[in-house]
């Protein structure tokens, strides 16, 4: 997409630097992430933004831009933070070292209301995270924003060149949209990102990488695979589309995953491996060994089957490629999970037989591509849903008996928020299993059985989690409904712990 007039995000090691992106894309441009040391191969950008950094401009391994390249470009530029004080040491000014760390917010006050600032509030907070700050200005350099102090915050080189020490991209910034928007505005002919043409372009860019070869990917009916098939199938390519069943899925799931590639019009190979790994899982309480048990099993049986590949394609997203180009540099995407042969899968990339398409989109992207691919919504919305299956709902021995206690409550939960209209509220919820026998009463009966565990949470990256305050009437009802209905069961309980320190799986 280089071709395009987008902007391009110079990447100085800012832990917010993909969040600069997100906002850009969100604003409805297309941006993408270099390095900027690649400041060469960014294609024609409409704007430049240079991101903060960790490093101080003065250390000897800081890193630099080439100036003159830059400019070369002739389009506007945003330096943010570290990006701020580099421009003004290009301009010939002065950055002063310090030792002390400016974080948390300020108050923001724009010299006029005009250009970046037009429409911002005086005293809008802003979220500050440097300590070096400018010392002297650069040339042809104003100052267009301070600080409640009248320390500047903002400056402007000449015509086309900004800079903002604050981090506009954060939600602690209230304005810094709206001030990335205003940047984004002096910007001739910006393409503006529409999944559409993203998609026409993928489709071409597939055909053209592909050609008549057979491509192999692996399908788990969770979006990313699902969007990568659906997208491979609409280029009209060779695809050959594997599902493995490894008998950890929910209640009646493996049906449900080959009805929906019907429904999409992609044939799929459903490889049921259930009794093999229920097999291999038998006895083993401990939960790092089970999913080492379920990682090879899932390579062995994936590979089996596919045999010699062709071509492999992943469904590798955006944050996964710029996690591994920043941790190694090499820009190489990180090979999803275990669920892939990691050493069979780099002799593949070496020989340039992995194809990436998504590696571009965020989540929410890859699900308006597969909104515009025609997949239906009920699967766009799916909640995410772990690698190892009900393994991670189900501590201590996996069996058969324990695996259909866990489908048969969380069906009745998962339904009964779909009938509530919650379940489109939260990130993910589910039923399992607390393997511990309890006394309660049935009929006129002591019973001693095993207990649920009711779990709904609300998340934006899976990183954190809240759980979710439902109804004491929703619970209510799931409870009588498991209790009546689900053999094995005399208890249920609702997880009401936050992630952390609580995970959101229970192994
Ligand atoms: N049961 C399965 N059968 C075939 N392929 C699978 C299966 N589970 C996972 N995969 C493959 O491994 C990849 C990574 O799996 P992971 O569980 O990490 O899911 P993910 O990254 O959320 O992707 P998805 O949304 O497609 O599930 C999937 O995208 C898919 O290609």
């Amino acid at each position: 997409m280089e071709e395009i007039n987008h902007v391009a995000v110079l990447d100085f090691g800012s832990q917010y630097t993909q969040l600069i992106v997100r906002r850009v894309r969100e604003l409805g441009f297309f941006a993408k992430l270099y390095q900027p040391e690649d400041l060469a191969e960014i294609g024609k950008p409409g704007a430049i933004i240079l991101s903060g950094g960790p490093m101080s401009t003065s250390h000897p391994d800081a890193p630099d831009i080439d100036f003159e390249l830059l400019k070369g470009y002739g389009v506007p530029v945003l330096g943010v933070c570290y990006g701020m004080q580099l421009l003004n040491i290009k301009f010939g000014g002065s950055v002063e070292a310090s030792d002390r760390r400016e974080y948390g917010p300020a108050g923001l006050y724009p010299v006029a209301s005009e250009g970046l600032y037009e429409g911002i509030t005086d005293k809008s907070q802003v979220w500050m995270s440097h300590s070096d700050t400018v010392k002297n200005l650069g040339e042809s350099c104003k100052v267009i924003a301070k600080n409640q102090h009248g320390t500047p915050v903002s400056l402007q080189w000449g015509e086309s060149f900004y800079g903002i020490q604050f981090h506009p991209e954060v939600t602690h910034s209230h304005e810094g949209t709206r001030i990335l928007h205003n940047f984004l505005l002096t910007a001739k002919d910006l393409e503006p990102f529409r999944i559409e043409d993203f998609k026409r372009e993928l489709i071409e860019n597939i055909k053209k990488t592909v050609g008549d070869k057979q491509v192999v990917c692996g399908v788990s009916g969770g979006v990313d695979s699902t969007v990568l098939a659906v997208l491979l199938n609409e280029a009209g390519v060779n695809v050959r589309a594997i599902f493995v069943d490894q008998g950890l899925m929910r209640k009646n799931e493996a049906e449900e995953v080959k009805n929906n590639f019907h429904r999409l019009g992609v044939e799929i190979e459903a490889i049921d491996a259930s009794k093999l790994f229920l097999d291999a899982l038998a006895g083993e309480p401990d939960p790092e060994k089970k999913r080492v048990i379920i990682g090879n099993l899932f390579i062995d049986v994936f590979w089996d089957t596919v045999g010699n590949a062709e071509m492999l394609a992943q469904g590798t997203l955006y944050p996964d490629v710029i996690e591994s180009a920043s941790n190694d540099k090499s820009k190489a995407s990180k090979i999803k999970t275990h669920h892939n042969r990691v050493d069979r899968i780099l002799e593949l990339q070496k020989q340039g037989k992995v194809l990436e398409p998504l590696a571009e989109l965020f989540k929410d992207e890859v699900r308006e591509l597969g909104h515009s691919l025609g997949i239906p919504d009920d699967i766009l919305n799916r909640h995410p849903f772990p690698g190892p299956g009900l393994a991670v709902r189900c501590p201590g021995e996996i069996t058969l008996e324990r695996l259909n206690v866990i489908r048969d409550c969380d069906a009745i939960f998962i339904n009964a928020l779909k009938e509530h209209g919650w379940y489109d509220k939260v990130w993910q919820a589910y039923a399992g299993l607390i393997p511990v026998k309890t006394v309660g009463v049935k009929g006129d009966e002591r019973s001693y059985e095993w207990a649920t565990n009711l779990r709904a949470v609300i998340s934006e990256d899976a990183m954190t989690a809240d759980w979710v305050e439902l109804p004491p009437s929703l619970l209510r009802e799931v409870s009588n409904k498991i209790l009546n209905e689900v053999s094995g069961i005399n208890r249920v309980l609702y997880d009401i712990s936050t992630k952390p320190p609580a995970s959101i799986e229970w192994e």
